[in-house]
């Protein structure tokens, strides 16, 4: 390789301007110290939380809001200034914050809670094990052996029930009555409002005695966010004026979603970055968002479940062999012949034709049901992304590795 080549490559990163200060400003997992444009929610939040400073338990409280709407943050923001000024008052508060798409079962909830306060107790619970009775009744002890505030902070708490059902929530709700010096109060977070039909009446009545609303930001709201948050991660003059303006308008159109913009902002200083550009313009945006969408789809598909793999693996092979569009009963045939290839019970062809709809809903399939005049309708299945591409991804998938195997010319046979 060409020695100047190579040497004109390192002059020219070491020469570019930095784009960063201090790129983990734009982590979802940095806390700002300030949160524009949810002063309402924080002042809503802080009014439930406040009996804790004059001793009286506080409500449960049931957030909801789509996804990036500031709910964690704002949660984590006030029950953080919560603990400053308790502490303050000298009122003992323990905030336990639970993520349930991580910890998504009942026991490992509450050994979640009992372990929270294992320096203190001498107690700690394995991951599996104890019968789940005892786990809570260790919990009441644990919890109860000094007067204090417990606040437990369920976000997805929707993951959890539709996991594991609502029993943790009628126990937890109901907890103050078996408690005699310390009280305990609920915040469940979603960003699915449909969940709460899971619930059980009385369950949801003590969940959400009272409800904080979190709407989604416009552009406007997002640029705010945006302009605080990259003062603090990019160097001065980095950021072309219709960079922070266009990631908020890229980002509302998805539905206001702050974790979006932030991303788009990252992503566009990152490739800025890579390229050795001395600032970051709205060309940068551009490819940032089309990186974007790459890796979401690329995850949806990588984590679809069994069946709807397997039926998107169907709909692939009829690509690939010129036969789409198709329509569901073509498509269920195939989808059937690999289920039977690797021992699969096959759904009935109305569940698939639910999936179909999913899988359209996601945007990796297109199926659009056209008229077939007086024989009725039919839905008419494309695909979205390149067969090699789902081929790719599914390479390593190691419950797919026996469709993968079949032969070209079995394949064909298949269809
Ligand atoms: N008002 C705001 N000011 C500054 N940053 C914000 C604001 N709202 C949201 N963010 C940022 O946007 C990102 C997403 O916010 P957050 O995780 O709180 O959303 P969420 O509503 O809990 O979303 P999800 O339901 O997907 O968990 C975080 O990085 C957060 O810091």
């Amino acid at each position: 390789m060409d020695d100047n080549y190579l040497d004109s490559i390192f002059e020219k990163y070491l020469h570019a301007k930095k784009i960063f200060k201090n790129k983990e400003v734009l982590r979802h997992s940095y806390t700002p110290k300030e949160l524009p444009h949810r002063r309402e929610q924080i002042e809503e939040l802080a009014h439930i939380l406040v009996p804790v400073l004059r001793g009286e338990t506080p409500s449960n409280v049931f957030v909801y809001g789509k996804t990036g709407t500031g709910k964690t943050v704002t949660i984590k923001f006030v029950t953080e200034e919560l603990k400053k000024i308790s502490h303050k008052y000298e009122i003992p508060v323990d905030v336990i914050y639970i993520n349930c798409e991580i910890v998504d079962t009942q026991y490992r909830v509450l050994a979640n809670i009992v372990n929270y306060f294992k320096h203190e107790s001498g107690v700690e619970v394995p991951l599996v094990g104890w019968p789940t009775d005892e786990v809570y009744a260790k919990l009441k002890e644990v919890i109860d052996a000094r007067e204090r505030f417990v606040i437990i902070v369920l976000d997805e708490i929707d993951k959890l029930i539709k996991k594991s059902g609502d029993d943790i929530l009628y126990s937890l709700t109901r907890i103050n009555t078996e408690l005699s010096l310390a009280k305990v109060s609920i915040i469940g977070i979603s960003n699915d409002l449909k969940f709460k039909e899971y619930l059980d009446a009385r369950v949801l009545s003590s969940l959400s005695e009272e409800e904080v609303v979190f709407p989604p930001y416009d552009a406007n709201q997002l640029r705010d966010i945006l302009m605080q948050r990259a003062k603090d991660a990019f160097n001065e003059g980095v950021l072309d004026e219709g960079v922070v303006p266009l990631c908020a308008a890229l980002a509302a159109r998805e539905h206001g979603d702050a974790r979006r913009a932030l991303d788009l902002l990252r992503v566009a200083g990152e490739i800025a970055e890579r390229e050795g550009a001395s600032k970051v313009t709205e060309r940068h945006v551009w490819k940032a968002q089309e990186k974007i969408e790459q890796d979401t789809m690329e995850e949806v598909i990588k984590t679809l479940p069994l069946h709807s793999k397997v039926l998107l693996y169907a709909i692939v092979l009829l690509d690939e062999n010129g036969e789409l569009p198709a329509n569901t009963g073509d498509v269920y045939s195939v989808y059937k012949s690999l289920c039977d290839h690797i021992d699969l019970e096959p759904l009935t062809q109305r569940r698939v034709s639910d999936l179909i709809n999913e899988l359209d809903m996601l945007g990796i399939i297109n199926a659009k049901v056209v008229s077939k005049g007086r024989y009725g309708r039919t839905k008419e299945i494309r695909l979205n992304v390149t067969p090699y591409k789902v081929k790719n991804i599914y390479r390593h998938d190691p419950q797919l590795q026996t469709v993968l195997t079949i032969s070209m010319s079995r394949q064909r046979r298949l269809l």
